[in-house]
Protein backbone atom coordinates (compact mmCIF):
# COMPACT_ATOMS: atom_id res chain seq x y z
CA UNK A 1 0.00 0.00 0.00
CA UNK A 2 1.55 3.86 -1.10
CA UNK A 3 1.46 6.73 0.91
CA UNK A 4 2.72 9.68 0.03
CA UNK A 5 5.21 11.85 2.24
CA UNK A 6 4.76 15.22 1.55
CA UNK A 7 6.92 17.91 2.87
CA UNK A 8 6.66 21.78 1.65
CA UNK A 9 8.98 24.60 1.96
CA UNK A 10 11.95 25.13 3.50
CA UNK A 11 11.81 21.60 5.04
CA UNK A 12 14.53 20.49 3.02
CA UNK A 13 16.50 22.59 6.03
CA UNK A 14 15.44 20.43 8.46
CA UNK A 15 18.24 19.69 10.95
CA UNK A 16 20.00 22.87 10.04
CA UNK A 17 16.81 25.57 10.18
CA UNK A 18 16.19 26.39 13.84
CA UNK A 19 17.14 23.41 15.40
CA UNK A 20 15.90 24.74 18.40
CA UNK A 21 12.18 24.74 17.19
CA UNK A 22 12.53 22.22 14.17
CA UNK A 23 15.02 19.55 16.34
CA UNK A 24 18.93 18.68 14.80
CA UNK A 25 17.69 15.83 12.51
CA UNK A 26 17.31 15.70 8.38
CA UNK A 27 14.61 14.49 6.94
CA UNK A 28 16.33 12.29 5.03
CA UNK A 29 18.19 10.50 8.14
CA UNK A 30 14.97 10.36 9.65
CA UNK A 31 13.26 8.26 6.67
CA UNK A 32 14.93 4.84 6.97
CA UNK A 33 13.51 4.86 10.24
CA UNK A 34 10.01 5.72 9.19
CA UNK A 35 10.87 2.65 6.53
CA UNK A 36 11.82 0.36 8.91
CA UNK A 37 8.84 1.31 11.47
CA UNK A 38 6.47 0.92 8.71
CA UNK A 39 7.66 -2.40 6.33
CA UNK A 40 3.90 -2.54 5.51
CA UNK A 41 3.57 0.65 3.23
CA UNK A 42 5.51 1.80 0.45
CA UNK A 43 6.47 5.59 1.76
CA UNK A 44 7.35 7.70 -1.05
CA UNK A 45 8.64 11.28 -0.03
CA UNK A 46 8.77 14.52 -2.10
CA UNK A 47 9.65 17.83 -1.08
CA UNK A 48 9.53 20.91 -2.76
CA UNK A 49 9.16 24.21 -1.95
CA UNK A 50 7.25 25.06 -4.65
CA UNK A 51 3.34 25.50 -4.43
CA UNK A 52 2.61 24.02 -8.10
CA UNK A 53 4.74 21.20 -7.57
CA UNK A 54 3.10 20.09 -4.36
CA UNK A 55 -0.45 20.41 -6.16
CA UNK A 56 1.05 18.31 -9.27
CA UNK A 57 1.93 15.41 -6.82
CA UNK A 58 -1.20 15.51 -4.95
CA UNK A 59 -3.31 15.15 -8.58
CA UNK A 60 -0.12 12.62 -9.53
CA UNK A 61 -0.73 10.21 -6.52
CA UNK A 62 -4.26 11.33 -4.87
CA UNK A 63 -6.79 9.23 -6.62
CA UNK A 64 -4.64 5.52 -6.25
CA UNK A 65 -2.69 5.76 -3.20
CA UNK A 66 -3.85 4.94 0.25
CA UNK A 67 -2.97 8.19 2.22
CA UNK A 68 -0.74 11.11 2.28
CA UNK A 69 1.04 12.48 5.00
CA UNK A 70 1.31 16.52 4.30
CA UNK A 71 3.53 18.94 6.01
CA UNK A 72 2.69 21.65 3.96
CA UNK A 73 4.74 24.09 5.84
CA UNK A 74 4.46 27.62 5.64
CA UNK A 75 2.09 27.44 3.07
CA UNK A 76 -0.09 25.79 5.81
CA UNK A 77 -1.37 29.54 6.92
CA UNK A 78 -1.68 31.18 3.20
CA UNK A 79 -2.45 28.69 0.29
CA UNK A 80 -6.40 28.24 -0.82
CA UNK A 81 -4.52 26.52 -4.11
CA UNK A 82 -3.05 24.17 -1.93
CA UNK A 83 -6.75 23.41 0.63
CA UNK A 84 -8.31 23.33 -2.57
CA UNK A 85 -6.25 20.41 -4.15
CA UNK A 86 -6.60 18.70 -0.69
CA UNK A 87 -10.44 18.52 -1.19
CA UNK A 88 -9.80 17.66 -4.58
CA UNK A 89 -8.06 14.44 -4.49
CA UNK A 90 -9.72 11.16 -3.09
CA UNK A 91 -6.77 10.03 -1.19
CA UNK A 92 -7.47 10.71 2.78
CA UNK A 93 -4.84 13.67 3.77
CA UNK A 94 -3.13 13.62 7.57
CA UNK A 95 -1.90 16.97 8.05
CA UNK A 96 1.49 17.11 10.45
CA UNK A 97 3.83 19.75 12.28
CA UNK A 98 6.88 19.30 13.93
CA UNK A 99 6.17 22.05 16.13
CA UNK A 100 2.87 22.51 18.08
CA UNK A 101 1.35 25.48 15.88
CA UNK A 102 -0.80 25.98 19.23
CA UNK A 103 2.50 27.54 21.36
CA UNK A 104 3.29 29.44 18.31
CA UNK A 105 2.94 32.75 16.61
CA UNK A 106 -0.83 33.53 15.89
CA UNK A 107 -0.83 33.39 12.11
CA UNK A 108 0.40 30.06 13.01
CA UNK A 109 -2.60 28.82 14.84
CA UNK A 110 -5.30 28.68 11.39
CA UNK A 111 -4.67 26.08 8.96
CA UNK A 112 -6.12 26.36 5.63
CA UNK A 113 -5.74 23.10 5.09
CA UNK A 114 -6.99 21.33 8.26
CA UNK A 115 -10.77 21.26 7.45
CA UNK A 116 -9.80 19.13 3.75
CA UNK A 117 -7.77 16.75 5.90
CA UNK A 118 -8.84 13.82 8.17
CA UNK A 119 -7.08 15.08 11.11
CA UNK A 120 -3.82 17.07 12.24
CA UNK A 121 -0.75 15.90 14.18
CA UNK A 122 1.08 18.91 15.33
CA UNK A 123 3.99 19.43 18.02
CA UNK A 124 5.38 15.82 17.95
CA UNK A 125 8.77 16.71 16.21
CA UNK A 126 9.61 13.91 13.79
CA UNK A 127 7.37 11.25 15.43
CA UNK A 128 4.22 13.64 14.36
CA UNK A 129 5.02 11.39 10.74
CA UNK A 130 5.06 8.30 12.79
CA UNK A 131 1.86 8.90 14.04
CA UNK A 132 0.22 9.80 11.24
CA UNK A 133 1.51 6.39 9.53
CA UNK A 134 0.14 4.86 12.91
CA UNK A 135 -3.49 6.28 11.82
CA UNK A 136 -3.26 4.98 7.99
CA UNK A 137 -1.80 1.44 9.42
CA UNK A 138 -5.29 1.18 11.61
CA UNK A 139 -7.14 2.34 8.21
CA UNK A 140 -5.90 -1.33 6.35
CA UNK A 141 -8.63 -3.48 6.13
CA UNK A 142 -9.01 -6.28 8.38
CA UNK A 143 -10.14 -10.09 7.68
CA UNK A 144 -10.34 -12.81 10.39
CA UNK A 145 -8.43 -10.81 12.87
CA UNK A 146 -5.14 -10.95 10.55
CA UNK A 147 -4.01 -7.76 8.27
CA UNK A 148 -4.29 -8.09 5.00
O1 LIG B 1 7.72 25.47 7.82
C1 LIG B 1 7.05 25.35 8.84
C2 LIG B 1 7.10 24.10 9.59
C3 LIG B 1 5.80 23.70 10.27
O2 LIG B 1 4.91 23.16 9.30
C4 LIG B 1 6.11 22.58 11.28
O3 LIG B 1 6.36 21.46 10.84
O4 LIG B 1 6.15 22.81 12.49
C5 LIG B 1 5.13 24.90 10.93
C6 LIG B 1 4.92 26.03 9.94
O5 LIG B 1 4.31 27.14 10.58
C7 LIG B 1 6.26 26.48 9.38
O6 LIG B 1 6.05 27.49 8.40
Amino acid sequence: MQVLLLNGPNLNLLGRREPGIYGTRSFEEYLPELREAFPQFELEYFQSNHEGELIDKLHEVGFTYHGIVLNAGGYTHTSVALADAVAAIGAPVVEVHLSNLHAREEFRQRSLLGRNCVGSISGFQLDSYKLALHYFDGQRPKRMGFRV
